[in-house]
């Protein structure tokens, strides 16, 4: 999946420190919002470099098959996870092409630790992979990779944001 041409990125000096919580771009985003009133409400912390983590809880309403997560709902959870980290390079992004490797079932009840990385960039494109398990890295459940494109902001939802629907706290993006 990766261009031929894909060049090396820099994290931006700005960017959040390591060990610190990615700002939510939306309260109420599905991802990430802390006030969607559905959704995984999912923290994302800059790691070293170009890195990511971010931990979710599968609760019983993310069920799919009997007693495991819906791959629907791990594909969003890994969309967020590796959609906030070009915000490392202070791009905002929106998904391009997302594909998901699933490993192993994901017991309802469980905790999956996501560990996210910027591979490098061509022009908008940023290019990332991320991989997930229940606790130990040696044994991952399951693995993605994904293309973001960087996006003026303000042009992208020009036209939609009348549709938008807000919180008391609503904070931009
Ligand atoms: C969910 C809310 C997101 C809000 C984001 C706010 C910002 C906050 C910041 C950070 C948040 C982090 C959290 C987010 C996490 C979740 C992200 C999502 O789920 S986003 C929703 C799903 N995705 C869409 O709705 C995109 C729909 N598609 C589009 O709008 C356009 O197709 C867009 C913008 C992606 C590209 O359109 P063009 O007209 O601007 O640009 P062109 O020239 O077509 O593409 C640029 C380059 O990308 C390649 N490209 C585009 N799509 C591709 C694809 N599917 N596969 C491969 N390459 C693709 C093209 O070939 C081109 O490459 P060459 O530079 O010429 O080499």
């Amino acid at each position: 999946m990766l261009p031929a041409d894909i060049e090396p990125v820099i994290r931006d000096p700005k960017a959040t420190p390591p060990g610190h919580r990615i700002d939510l771009h939306h309260s109420m985003c599905f991802g990430c919002g802390s006030e969607a009133p559905v959704g995984l409400r999912i923290e994302v912390i800059a790691g070293e470099g170009l890195t990511v983590t971010a931990a979710m809880k599968v609760e019983d309403w993310m069920q799919g098959g009997p007693g495991v997560i819906h791959g629907g709902v791990l594909s969003a959870a890994f969309d967020e996870v590796m959609g906030t980290s070009p915000l490392l390079l202070r791009k905002p992004v929106v998904t391009g092409h997302l594909e998901i490797d699933y490993a192993k079932p994901i017991p309802l009840g469980s905790t999956v630790h996501f560990t996210g990385e910027i591979l490098g960039g061509v022009r908008r494109k940023v290019y990332t992979r991320c991989v997930a398990h229940l606790g130990d890295p040696a044994n991952p459940v399951a693995a993605a990779h994904a293309l973001f494109i960087a996006i003026d902001l303000e042009k992208h939802f020009s036209g939609y944001r009348e549709r938008a629907v807000h919180s008391q706290h609503q904070n931009g993006a």
